[in-house]
């Protein structure tokens, strides 16, 4: 799925309404049509309560007047109201005429803004994307009176003064929504978790945008679904064996830590890979052989951390840093790597921590290295961010000026590439936020590389993998009992979903 800026999006309109030959307001109708139906499979006319919509002067506001004309037909208990304008958009006008008699629009006034019952459904069709300016005067007052009454807020496209693509102001008068439900496709601040105040959970519903458009808008914005993983990890071959999928080297753990290597390990061992070989300090040998009898243990002589890097021609990628002790034999054992490998690399963990600590470093990643910071590693490495919009400016530098891919972790993990994309993802809970959730993550992402997948089909595929795995876990466990070693069971089902089946 793209992604598109406020500016696409009215294009995005704009080519619909001439491809199909139809009216804007026929296109409104649908949206609408769309945003109702959303709500009509959630909520009865009685569920639902007293109903208040809030309309602005432009064509979010047209939305809303079709939504409440469509409740009011569907039995639910409708008041609409309008902020004053000299000017309305032609389809608000329109829809205004299409009120039904017995519902009649009120116009909002700052000394008479209507009550709001504790409970009561509000949807929110003030601004959508055509938001020019944060709110100010009756507008802000109205956000402010909606967001103190203990009202279930559904908005329309976007939350009333929050912008679709950029920052604004702090302490600009923002709706803050319980659902917010966009049409066609998600919005950049959707993402972003300075937003999630305000927009809650979000949902978007097909409207028919147009296909043509979406393939061709320019802009690098991607939020990652599985239709556009789609044909991306083939199928295994009938007659492949072991060397078919690679040899995979795990550079990891330290004493203390031979779990965040074991974690690492399970995960790339259930990745598909034909062979791995684990690099762990000795005290981690009789760990690893005994929980990961697949995978082959090379331990290091020293005992308590990696301090030799060992021959490196039998790997088709190698994985480091979780579990590493930051001791500095481990350090130059990194720049022997860097120096030294063919091979593509993950970064994971401290030896994230290692590249920041020695910025010369960095120039010797090999092109095409992924990397997985979470935001405060990737602050130490990028510098810090102004505000969520700002780090995904310097994460797009970051890829370009390394030559790497990055792995911005968090709800919706980032992927930045050298060419300056940004892939959203798009699975996963709050219950991976959990020790071990990011080794885990290295091993899947090593196992993929090592089996010669490209690093941007490794990266995807291996973060939408990881992410649908915990979602599949926290059926089991939920999202507060979910461990990392729980996801390492469902990759398998996870990267199953996502195999291309043989073409009859
Ligand atoms: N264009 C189309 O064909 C469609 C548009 N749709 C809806 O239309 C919305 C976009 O409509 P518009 O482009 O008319 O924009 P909006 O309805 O979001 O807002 C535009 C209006 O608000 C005014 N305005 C902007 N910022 C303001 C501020 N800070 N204070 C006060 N007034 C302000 C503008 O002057 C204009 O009158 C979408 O979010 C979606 O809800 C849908 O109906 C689908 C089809
Ligand atoms: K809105």
């Amino acid at each position: 799925m793209r992604i598109l800026s406020a500016a696409q999006t009215r294009q995005a309109d704009q080519a619909t309404i001439q491809e199909e030959g139809i009216s804007s307001v026929a296109l409104m109708e649908r949206a609408a049509t769309a945003f109702t139906q959303w709500l009509l499979a959630r909520l009865s006319p009685t569920e639902a309560g007293d109903t208040l919509i809030f309309c602005g002067p432009g064509n979010n506001g047209g939305d809303g007047l079709v939504i409440a004309r469509q409740l009011h037909l569907a039995g639910f208990v409708v008041q609409v109201f309008g902020l004053p304008a000299d000017t309305y958009s032609a389809d608000f006008e329109t829809n205004r005429q299409r009120l039904p008699a017995g519902l009649a629009l009120q116009t909002l006034a700052l000394d008479a803004l209507p009550p709001i019952a504790p409970g009561s459904l509000v949807v929110d069709a003030l601004f959508g994307t055509g938001l020019s300016r944060p709110l100010a005067g009756l507008a802000a007052a109205v956000v402010e009176h909606l967001n103190q009454a203990r009202a279930r807020i559904v908005a329309v496209d976007m939350p009333s003064g929050l912008f679709a693509d950029m920052p604004q102001p702090a302490d600009s008068p923002i709706v803050r929504a319980r659902h917010t439900v966009s049409f066609e496709l998600p919005k950049l601040a959707f993402l972003l978790p300075q937003n999630a105040q305000y927009v809650g959970q979000w949902h978007t519903v097909p409207i028919g945008l147009s296909r043509q458009f979406q393939a061709q808008a320019e802009g690098k914005l991607y939020f990652v679904d599985a239709t556009l993983l789609a044909g991306r990890l083939p199928k295994r071959a009938q007659f492949g064996h072991k060397g078919t999928y690679g040899h995979a080297l795990l550079l990891a753990g330290s004493r203390g830590k031979i779990g965040a290597a074991l974690l690492a390990t399970q995960a790339c061992l259930r990745s598909g890979v034909g062979l791995l070989t684990v690099r762990t300090p000795a005290v981690g040998y009789d760990i690893l052989q005994t929980a990961a009898p697949e995978a082959m243990a090379l331990t290091d002589p020293a005992s308590d951390f990696i301090s030799e890097l060992p021959e490196l021609s039998p790997y088709s990628a190698i994985g480091i840093g979780p579990g590493l002790d930051k001791a500095d034999e481990t350090k130059l054992v990194l720049e022997q790597l860097l120096r030294e490998t063919k091979v593509p690399l993950v970064v994971d963990a401290d030896a994230l921590n290692m590249l920041r600590a020695n910025p010369g470093l960095l120039q010797l990643l090999p092109p095409d290295s992924i990397l997985t910071p979470h935001p405060k590693e990737f602050e130490r490495l990028a510098g810090p961010a102004r505000d969520d919009y700002h780090r995904l400016e310097l994460l797009r530098e970051f890829c370009q000026q390394h030559r790497c891919y990055t792995v911005l972790k968090g709800a919706h993990t980032c992927l930045g590439t050298p060419t300056g994309e940004l892939y959203f993802n798009s699975t996963g809970n709050p219950g991976m936020a959990t020790g071990g959730s990011g080794d885990v993550l290295t091993g899947i992402l090593t196992a993929l590389r090592a089996q010669h997948l490209p690093p941007l089909d490794t990266a995807l595929l291996g973060v939408y993998a990881h992410g649908r795995a915990g979602d599949l876990a926290a059926r089991h466990t939920g999202e507060a009992g979910l461990i990392a070693g729980d996801l390492t069971r469902f990759i398998g089902p996870a990267l199953q979903e996502l195999t291309t089946p043989d073409a009859f």
